[in-house]
């Protein structure tokens, strides 16, 4: 009997004072332009960076808000609470850090890793180390600061020792189905992010304001020689949503189309045609083909 390899899935968080390296590291690992990928409806708690899949593992890279401000110098009350609360849901918890740079910044973020987590040690750009020695005792006086669970030494920019990360991530990921497309770049899954791109720029200009979480529909896509012309359709739960989406003389809308057309672009790498129209369908998250019709599975 050939025995079955279990597939291993979990989520990571990378944190670490600005500078640091974060999001070069998490780009040099997943790879490739796309940041955003499309979540089915049990992973909404987590806002995804990037997933990478290698043949039985996924890894899936998750944003920690309260990290990600180059202004988070004085970190307050309620971002440490969001910080806290993200890496308490997570796997495995990266620590960054910058060779031979230890500051406040890093001693502020110390105190908010979870010691119930595995949490790793990454020591960044050790290609700007002029000698070894002083890493060893860089390292030596970080590990008194907190019990880590492993210690890496890479560059992302010069592809050193990423592989190593990637290995120590992997033994500490729970055993679990994947929960993302193993393919990002099926045509399906690029709607799929045009869609989660477009919801993206909802939640971030009125999110606040909308109650009920929003959904986008890719309902038009047609490659033409001169770009490609997306239709996609917003569903908002009541009617009262529509203004809120709208703006005042349609601003709200103008900018989210204007912003994610922006980022489809980027993506696709080629002109982009973007309408969004908003449409109300009352209580559609409720019905289960409803929610399978707008590509929650
Ligand atoms: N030499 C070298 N430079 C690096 C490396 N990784 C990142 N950098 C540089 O360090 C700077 C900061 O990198 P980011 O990835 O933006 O750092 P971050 O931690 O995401 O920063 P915030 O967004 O402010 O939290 C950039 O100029 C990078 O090019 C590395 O491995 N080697």
């Amino acid at each position: 009997m050939t025995e079955q390899t279990s597939f291993k899935t979990g989520f990571i968080a990378v944190v670490g004072r600005p500078n640091v390296g974060k999001s070069t590291l998490i780009n040099a690992l997943i790879g490739g332009k796309i940041s955003i990928v499309s979540r089915k409806a049990q992973t909404t708690r987590h806002r995804i960076h990037g997933v990478l899949t290698q043949d039985n593992k996924q890894f899936i890279f998750v944003d920690t808000p309260g990290f990600q401000t180059r202004h988070g110098g004085t970190m307050n009350r309620m971002m440490n609470r969001v910080v806290t609360q993200t890496l308490a849901d997570v796997d495995v918890v990266v620590h960054v850090v910058e060779a031979g740079k230890w500051g406040e910044g890093d001693d502020n973020v110390v105190p908010l890793l979870p010691t119930s987590k595995k949490c790793i040690l990454v020591i960044s750009k050790v290609d700007l180390l002029k000698s070894k020695n002083d890493l060893f005792e860089f390292t030596s006086k970080i590990l008194q600061k907190f019990p880590y669970d492993a210690v890496v030494p890479l560059s992302a920019v010069k592809d050193i020792q990423l592989n190593v990360l990637l290995d120590e991530i992997a033994q500490r990921l729970p055993e679990g189905e994947p929960m993302f497309d193993e393919d990002a770049m099926t045509d399906r899954s690029v709607r799929f992010i045009t869609a989660e791109l477009i919801r993206e720029k909802i939640f971030r200009l009125v999110g606040d304001e909308l109650p009920y979480a929003s959904t986008v529909q890719i309902e038009k896509w047609d490659e033409t020689p001169e770009g490609v012309h997306i239709n996609a359709c917003v569903v908002v739960e009541r009617e009262s949503h529509k203004p809120i989406l709208l703006g005042a003389k349609g601003m709200h809308m103008k900018r989210i189309a204007t912003e994610a057309r922006q980022d489809i672009r980027e993506m696709l790498d080629k002109p982009v045609f973007l309408e969004i129209y908003i449409k109300v369908r009352k209580g559609w998250s409720d019905k289960e083909s409803a929610l399978r019709d707008l590509g929650y599975e």
